[in-house]
């Protein structure tokens, strides 16, 4: 063997009501800028009321993507308050918002995922102007504790507990084949990926999100978002956030329809052992079974119908090609070209 391998610290609190931890891991903070939708509001104002209700600003504007305006509106009310200290509640998108806070501040950020995106995760932070999405990676933005509680994402809509488990599992997909892959991640990444798909095929058995199907998710989605932030993104993630970003698509579900095409894009470029690692988790045809995970759960499976529009496939491709990420396949116009016509129709033959 022969890699180089970097792990990101960070202390992690998994466990069905961990979210009464909060006080005791606030502690030894003075102030505290929580940010989250208002659906968390009861959860924050508890938070509030233990910790002193001076203690904690609660900001309860979050949007998809992070717009910088959202930014600049949150930063104006940082400087009023002066937290020492940014509790993100809820989904990526409030994640989002704190870490585009702390890249400019350098304040601590203690993440309460709601959904599976990972975003908790990583060092990556992304934020949206007119002209599309800007991501980077920055240790300022790592949170530093991240508390899992199932609790919280047992309230995701059965469509949402579907695609945003196929968004993490996408980060699994990516980290397993990345150009600076290594064994450490790769061994978590196929753990991921026997989790979430376990996860995904109890919600198509049962058509609800049962208890055992979120822990199994969340646990997958924690892996993933690990994984995300070990290794590169590759051209499934540079995809994604071209139709999220430019073309104002939802981020899950492009992730979960995107994937499987993208797979079968990399195959022919895979080594044996990574080809190997794919059918043990995924079966014999890795990206069919991708697909039928999202479809048999009633998830997307195709472009056309989240709202992508087959004109804007030529513009896609020109902003994928104009800043690509490392990816382990040859990127070619065409052949890219003709990958999003296959995922607008949701068809993988041919
Ligand atoms: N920087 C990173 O490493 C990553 C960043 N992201 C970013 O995160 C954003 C997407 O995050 P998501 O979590 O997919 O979406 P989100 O945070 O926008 O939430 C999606 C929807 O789910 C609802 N929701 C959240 N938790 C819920 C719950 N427990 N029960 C019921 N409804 C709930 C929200 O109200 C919202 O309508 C994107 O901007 C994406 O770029 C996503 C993954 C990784
Ligand atoms: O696409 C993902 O799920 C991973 C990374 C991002 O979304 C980047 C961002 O925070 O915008």
């Amino acid at each position: 063997m022969n890699f180089t391998y970097t792990s990101y610290p960070n202390q992690v609190y998994f466990g069905k009501g961990k979210t009464d931890e909060l006080p005791n891991i606030l502690k030894d903070y003075s102030k505290v800028m929580a940010m989250g939708e208002e659906r968390w509001e009861p959860q924050i104002k508890k938070v509030a009321k233990e910790i002193g209700e001076e203690n904690l600003y609660y900001f309860p504007e979050i949007i998809q993507h992070v717009p910088q305006s959202l930014v600049d509106k949150a930063m104006i009310k940082l400087k009023e308050e002066k937290p020492d200290v940014l509790l993100a509640f809820g989904g990526g998108s409030a994640v989002g918002l704190a870490k585009a806070l702390a890249l400019e501040t350098d304040i601590p950020i203690i993440a309460v995922p709601t959904t599976y995106s990972g975003s908790e995760q990583t060092n990556i932070w992304g934020i949206s102007t007119e002209e599309g999405k800007t991501t980077g990676k920055s240790m300022k933005v790592m949170p530093k504790v991240v508390v899992y509680d199932p609790d919280l994402t047992s309230s995701l809509p059965l469509s949402l507990a579907v695609t945003s488990g196929m968004n993490a599992m996408a980060h699994l997909m990516e980290a397993i084949y990345a150009p600076n892959g290594n064994p450490v991640t790769r061994h978590h990444a196929l753990l991921g990926v026997e989790y979430i798909k376990k996860g995904l095929e109890i919600l198509a058995k049962e058509k609800q999100l049962t208890e055992e199907a979120n822990t199994d998710i969340q646990f997958g989605a924690y892996l993933a978002g690990k994984c995300l932030c070990e290794v590169s993104m590759s051209l499934h993630h540079k995809m994604a956030h071209v139709l999220g970003g430019s073309f104002k698509l939802e981020h899950s579900y492009v992730h979960t329809v995107l994937q499987s095409f993208v797979l079968k894009y990399q195959w022919d470029s895979l080594s044996d052992e990574i080809k190997t690692d794919f059918r043990q988790v995924l079966g014999h045809n890795p990206a069919h079974k991708l697909q039928e995970l999202s479809g048999n759960a009633g998830g997307p499976t195709d472009l056309k119908s989240i709202g992508f529009k087959i004109d804007d496939i030529e513009k896609a491709v020109e902003t994928v090609l104009a800043k690509p990420y490392e990816n382990v396949a040859p990127l070619d116009k065409s052949k890219l070209v003709d990958m999003l016509h296959h995922a607008y129709e949701g068809s993988l033959e041919g």
